[in-house]
């Protein structure tokens, strides 16, 4: 019985693919360089599905993969039936509430955009605020500038982004690095699998 793990593309996967081969894992070069969606490691027995990156905790709920390699904002979003059994400490960068200096949001149902809206209205809605949100799907940082919102909820790593655009940080909402999950079933099926992928990646972790 072979695993499957869903692995985000994009920028996290790189670094997820350098731990995996850090944890002794001998992943072929199509992992470098390659637009397969589906990569079979038979000699590890493992197969690899390349999901974006929100659709992650989607495979792995629906069990199509027992494993998946999701960023916590993902996880917070999504409130999958999943588990997370490790941190794996890379990709690491926050979530924040930012927008233009010396500005106030408006007292009536202020307008937050945002590609993350569960965070952003739990968040809001346990500051004791009613806002607005607006959903966007990038390019989250023109919401403001362009006024169609007052703040808005977004990633920051560098804090480049918001500071090539004039914008500031008003509140950090939370830490975020890449979480490894499992479908409950697999964790039962597999448990001698999981639990020795578990161990591998444990010992190389944060080194
Ligand atoms: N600077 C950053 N911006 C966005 N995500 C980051 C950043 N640094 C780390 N991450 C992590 O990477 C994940 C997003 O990866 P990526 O940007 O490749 O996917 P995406 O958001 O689906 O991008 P796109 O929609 O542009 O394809 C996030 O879930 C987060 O955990
Ligand atoms: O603090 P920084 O290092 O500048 O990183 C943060 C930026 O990176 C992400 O955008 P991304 O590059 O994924 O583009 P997007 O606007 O299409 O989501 C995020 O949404 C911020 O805009």
């Amino acid at each position: 019985m072979s695993l499957t793990i869903a692995m985000p593309k994009g920028r996290i996967f790189e670094e997820a693919v350098e731990l995996l081969r850090r944890a002794g894992y001998d992943l072929p070069p199509e992992f470098d360089d390659s637009r397969k969606l589906i990569i079979e490691v038979p000699a590890e027995d493992l197969r690899f599905i390349l999901a974006k990156p929100m659709d992650v905790p989607t495979y792995v709920e629906h069990g199509v993969a027992d494993l998946g390699i999701a960023g916590k904002d993902v996880m917070l979003e999504e409130e999958r039936d999943v588990y997370e059994l490790l941190d794996l400490r890379i990709s690491d960068c926050y979530l924040a509430v930012a927008g233009l200096p010396d500005t106030k949001m408006s007292e009536v149902a202020p307008k937050i955009a945002t590609k993350y809206p569960n965070v952003a209205s739990s968040y809001f809605r346990e500051q004791g605020e009613q806002v607005e949100i607006i959903k966007l799907n990038g390019s989250i940082e023109l919401a403001p500038l362009i006024g169609l919102a007052d703040r808005i909820v977004d990633i920051v790593s560098t804090g480049r982004t918001l500071k090539e655009n004039g914008l500031v940080e008003f509140e950090t909402i939370v830490d975020i690095t890449s979480r490894l999950i499992v479908n409950p079933v697999s964790y039962r099926m597999k448990d001698e699998k999981i639990e020795d992928l578990v161990d591998r990646l444990s010992k190389v972790i944060g080194e």
